[in-house]
């Protein structure tokens, strides 16, 4: 498959912050690419960048073979966190309304079929739920027709059901051949949507796969959680690490030995449990940090490691 979209030695500095630290990937023809991180990870300046809202301080993005240019930003949409929309108008009205911007523009009644907006096309934005909200705002990303859509955390705030509804939608978009491009804090919309992850730590690259080859490489075999208090009086890094304030994670090749191990080292299995590893487990493993975790949540941690 073609590279569709190169990102090369990419960095954005802000006074002495290092939004993004030069970092590259690309980008094939017709999948779900997501760009994961915590909060000021560097996720929103890296896709502004490539949608040429900010100029970066150094590094080459490229668009079907070309450096970024006007014609390469004809073929692309942006669906915003927050756009501004008149609420007077309809759904159906606005939709009209930005459709007279673009000389090619897409098919009003596709775009609201895909959108699942039809019955709602006559209903002010002020009666919109989050969820309706967050489908119309997808739609107008997508009135123009374009080749590359640009979705920047596009779940926050939703209802799980919600979420649920938009990740079908986003499929649905993909399957109608569109590239996609998202950022998320969520490691379950990633692993649930996305072909290809880069996870972004402090604006660097700290991992860049798809995601089941992600979870091989960094995990064989499964993870035994077991509630903190279990290891009271040992260290927790000579089992494993911690997950929230509550759990200790355990790697285990082979379930059986490590928990005969575990009972050999006087470790209580009262509240055990095993799982296979997520994207979450990943994050933390590769970061020491949960990837939902606040900046002072991190730092509280960090004086945490070890079980009096
Ligand atoms: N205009 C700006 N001026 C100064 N610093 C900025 C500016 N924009 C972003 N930053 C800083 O750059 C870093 C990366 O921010 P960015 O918004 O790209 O992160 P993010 O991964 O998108 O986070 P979030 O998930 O919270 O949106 C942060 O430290 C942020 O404070």
């Amino acid at each position: 498959m073609t590279a569709y979209v190169e990102v090369n030695n990419l960095s954005k500095e802000y006074d002495d912050v290092k939004a993004v630290n030069g970092i590259s990937f690309s980008v094939k023809k017709g999948i779900c690419f997501g760009l994961l991180g915590p909060n000021g990870a560097g996720k929103t300046t890296t896709i502004e960048m490539m949608e040429g809202l900010i100029k970066p301080s150094g590094g080459e993005i490229s668009f079907f073979g070309d450096p970024l240019n006007k014609e390469s930003l004809k073929e692309i949409g942006i669906q915003f966190q927050h756009t501004a929309l008149q609420d007077f108008l309809t759904v159906g009205e606005t939709l009209k309304m930005f459709q007279a911007f673009y000389p090619n523009p897409a098919n009003l009644n596709d775009v609201m079929e895909m959108c699942d907006l039809v019955d709602i096309q006559d209903r002010r934005h002020q009666k919109l739920s989050g969820g309706q909200k967050q489908r119309l705002l997808l739609a107008l990303a997508l009135i123009n027709d374009p080749k590359i859509l640009f979705l920047d955390e596009p779940t926050t705030g939703l209802d799980p059901h919600a979420r649920r509804n938009f990740w079908d939608l986003i499929t649905k978009i993909k399957h109608q051949g569109k590239t996609i491009i998202l950022t998320t804090h969520y490691m379950d919309e990633a692993e649930y949507l996305c072909d290809e992850i880069v996870i972004m730590d402090k604006g660097n690259i700290i991992a860049q796969n798809t995601p089941s080859k992600l979870l091989t490489e960094h995990f064989s075999g499964a993870i035994i959680r077991l509630p903190i208090e279990n290891l009271a009086g040992h260290e927790i890094a000579d089992f494993g690490r911690r997950f929230g304030e509550h759990h200790v994670d355990i790697d285990a090749k082979d379930v059986e030995v490590s928990i005969s191990e575990l009972l050999t080292r006087g470790v209580k299995l009262d509240g055990l449990q095993v799982k296979s590893a997520n994207l979450d487990d990943l994050f933390i493993k590769l970061t020491g940090h949960q990837l939902t975790q606040s900046q002072e949540e991190q730092g509280e941690q960090a004086n945490l490691d070890s079980v009096e």
